[in-house]
C-alpha cells in the first residue's frame, strides 16, 4: 500500500523512502496451526514523516514492527531500511545495522538502571564504539528537557522523564528510522502528551521518521498518517488523522 501523499511523488522522491516492505509475510508454526501474522504487506514510509500502526489485538503489529525493525526476518517479502535490504541479512551484519540506523523507543522504557540519564542516552555510543556528535546530543537533551535532570538514574525520574530519555536516547544517533511500541502505554494522560508531543516535535523539527504501534487512537492522532492493520493485512490508511476519526475507524474493525 502507498500512502497517499505518496502517490504523486516523482521517481526522483523514492530515494526519500526511509522504510519499504514488499509483500511481507510472517508465519509461525506449521500445518494445521500455522498463524499468518502478517499476509503480504506493502507499505513505502517517507523520510521525515510520523506513522502510526493501529489495528485489534492480535491483527500484526508487533510483527509488523519487528520485521520492519530487524528484529524478526519476514517468511517471505522484502524489507528496505532506506536503500539497504536488511530482510536476508545475516543476524552479525543486522545487529550492527540496528545499532547505527534504527532507535527503539518501548512501552516500559527500556534504560539501564546503573547509569545515568546521560550514560543512557550515551549508551549507542559505547556499544558501537563511536565518538556521539556532542553538538547534536546537546541539542537532543535541550529538546527533550532533560538538560537538569542527566545526573540522574532512572529510579530517581517520573516514567514520563524516563520515557523522555529513551527518546533522547534513540534519537542521538539520528538513526533512519525510530520504532516506537506503545510509549505512552505505561504513562499517565499529561506525561504521555508530552511523550507524543516530543515525538511529533522530533519528526516535524528534527526531520526525523518514526514509527509508532498504539492502541490509542488519541496517540495515533500525532502522526500524519495511519496504517490499519487486521488479521495480518493493511485494511486501511489515514492521512491527517483526528482522535475520532480514528476511534471511528477502529470500532468498525472491531476492537
Ligand atoms: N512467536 C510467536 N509464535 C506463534 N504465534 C505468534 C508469535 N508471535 C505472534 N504470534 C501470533 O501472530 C499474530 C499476530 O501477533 P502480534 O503480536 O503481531 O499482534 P498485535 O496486533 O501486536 O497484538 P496485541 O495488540 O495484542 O499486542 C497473533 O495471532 C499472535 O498470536
Amino acid at each position: 500500500m502507498t500512502l497517499p501523499e505518496q502517490q504523486t511523488r516523482s521517481a526522483q522522491d523514492s530515494a526519500h523512502s526511509a522504510l519499504r516492505l514488499e509483500e511481507v509475510t510472517r508465519r509461525y508454526g506449521r500445518g494445521g496451526g500455522t498463524v499468518h501474522a502478517l499476509r503480504g504487506v506493502s507499505v513505502t514510509l517517507r523520510t521525515g514523516s510520523f506513522t502510526s500502526v493501529m489495528g485489534p489485538s492480535g491483527s500484526g503489529k508487533s510483527t509488523f514492527l519487528r520485521c520492519a525493525a530487524g528484529l524478526d526476518q519476514p517468511t517471505s517479502g522484502e524489507v528496505h531500511l532506506g536503500d539497504t535490504r536488511i530482510s536476508g541479512m545475516r543476524e552479525k551484519r543486522l545487529t550492527l545495522l540496528r545499532r547505527e540506523r534504527v532507535g527503539f523507543v518501548f512501552q516500559t522504557f527500556n534504560l539501564v538502571p546503573s547509569l545515568t540519564a546521560k550514560e543512557n542516552i550515551l549508551l549507542p555510543f559505547r556499544l558501537a564504539g563511536r565518538r556521539p556528535d556532542r553538538g547534536w546530543v546537546r541539542d537532543v537533551v535541550e529538546r527533550t528537557g532533560l538538560t537538569d535532570r542527566l545526573g540522574h538514574r532512572p529510579a530517581e525520574l517520573s516514567g514520563g522523564q524516563q520515557q523522555r530519555v529513551a527518546v533522547a536516547r534513540a534519537l542521538a544517533t539520528r538513526p533512519d528510522v525510530i520504532f516506537a511500541d506503545e510509549p505512552t502505554g505505561a504513562l499517565d494522560l499529561t506525561s504521555g502528551q508530552e511523550v507524543l508531543a516530543l515525538l511529533r516535535e522530533v519528526v516535524s523539527v528534527a526531520g526525523q521518521t518514526l514509527v509508532m504501534v498504539t492502541h490509542d487512537p488519541n496517540a495515533a492522532s500525532y502522526a500524519d498518517h495511519v496504517l490499519f492493520l487486521a488479521d495480518g493485512a493493511i485494511v486501511d490508511t489515514m492521512s491527517g488523522p483526528t482522535t475520532a476519526r480514528v476511534t471511528e475507524r477502529m470500532s468498525r474493525l472491531g476492537s
